[in-house]
């Protein structure tokens, strides 16, 4: 099985309207992807792989700053924001029955002028940067739950009408930064992986990987296979609460990250884009069923956030 690769050229960022006959066309290839593996290539999005690599370029500077210098930035100490900020390395358990993982991130969950972020003097442009890719991936994502609507006879409108404040307070929609620091052989506890297995939360997520790739999603058939990093594309995944939204139409797929071979002290890194609906959505099966209760968007978000942190 091999993740599929598809052209978005028809909806790419900016442009217009287009003919439902081409809308549909998308809509088919997406379906088939979501429903049988849980994840896809996208290709011509309007979001290019110099951009890409920008942010990538200045995340790393950040995140070879002293961890005294980064601290200040820490997840959880901005005021109405959880999750917004600094995430040193293993602080999180994507798979709580491992140890942390061995990766760093910066979470921008606020685009509100008021949060703390690093000066200029830390690191000039980074906010920029951050601010820019955000707004790119809330474009792109928006068009692509319009053509997954579609694709399963629904209102267009349907995935929409429940993101209508990503960007804003109200609305959990990350976008991450992840680096993964060189692995010492010597100090790996037993079991620990750049990035557990684990699926992701939300509704769905978008990821850019440097060269190195090193992603791995577990097929239906029960094997991991790898999910290469492809120049300019993006790789979407269904996301926990978009299977649920779907009634399992849509498959959430588990991935990981494992440690590189012993001796190779690459490093590594990925850009991930965490679609969430707003926090007062209530997510019910869309075809009418009853498979998963009603569940409200922001109570699912931080019962998962108690999962990968560890529940006090
Ligand atoms: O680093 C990656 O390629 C993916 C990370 C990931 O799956 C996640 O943070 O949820
Ligand atoms: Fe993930």
């Amino acid at each position: 099985m091999k993740i599929p690769v598809v052209d978005f050229e028809a909806y790419r960022i900016g442009a217009g309207d287009i003919p439902a006959e081409r809308l549909q066309n998308l809509g088919e290839e997406l379906k088939a992807a979501f429903t049988e593996v849980g994840f896809v290539y996208l290709k011509n999005t309007g979001i290019d792989q110099q951009e890409v690599d920008a942010v990538m370029d200045i995340s790393k500077k950040f995140f070879l700053l002293p961890d005294e210098v980064k601290k200040p930035f820490c997840r959880s100490s901005v005021a109405n924001n959880p999750n917004h900020g600094w995430v040193s390395s293993e602080t999180e358990r994507l798979n709580p029955r491992r140890a942390g993982d061995l990766k760093e991130a910066f979470n921008t969950s606020s685009l509100n002028p008021d949060v703390k972020w690093p000066s200029q003097e830390v690191i000039g442009g980074f906010r920029e940067r951050q601010v820019s890719f955000f707004l790119h991936c809330k474009d792109l994502s928006l068009r692509v739950l319009r053509v997954m609507a579609l694709s399963l006879d629904l209102d267009a409108d349907l995935f929409l009408s429940k993101h209508r404040l990503i960007g804003s307070e109200g609305n959990g929609s990350t976008l991450r930064t992840l680096y993964y620091p060189p692995v010492r052989a010597e100090v790996v506890k037993e079991g620990q992986l750049r990035c557990g297995e684990h699926s992701d939360y939300g509704t769905i997520t978008l990821v850019f990987q440097s060269q190195e790739g090193g992603l791995q999603v577990l097929s239906r058939s029960g094997e991991f296979i790898s999910a290469p990093s492809i120049p300019g594309t993006v790789l979407i995944n269904i996301a926990d609460l978009m299977q649920r939204w779907t009634g399992d139409i849509f498959i959430s797929a588990i991935h990981r990250v494992l440690l590189p071979p012993p001796g190779d002290l690459s490093t590594r890194q990925s850009l991930a884009f965490f679609v969430q609906p707003d926090d007062e959505a209530v997510i019910t099966c869309c075809d009418g069923s009853d498979k998963y209760p009603p569940v409200k968007s922001v109570d699912y978000l931080m019962d998962r956030f108690r999962d990968s942190y560890g529940r006090k």
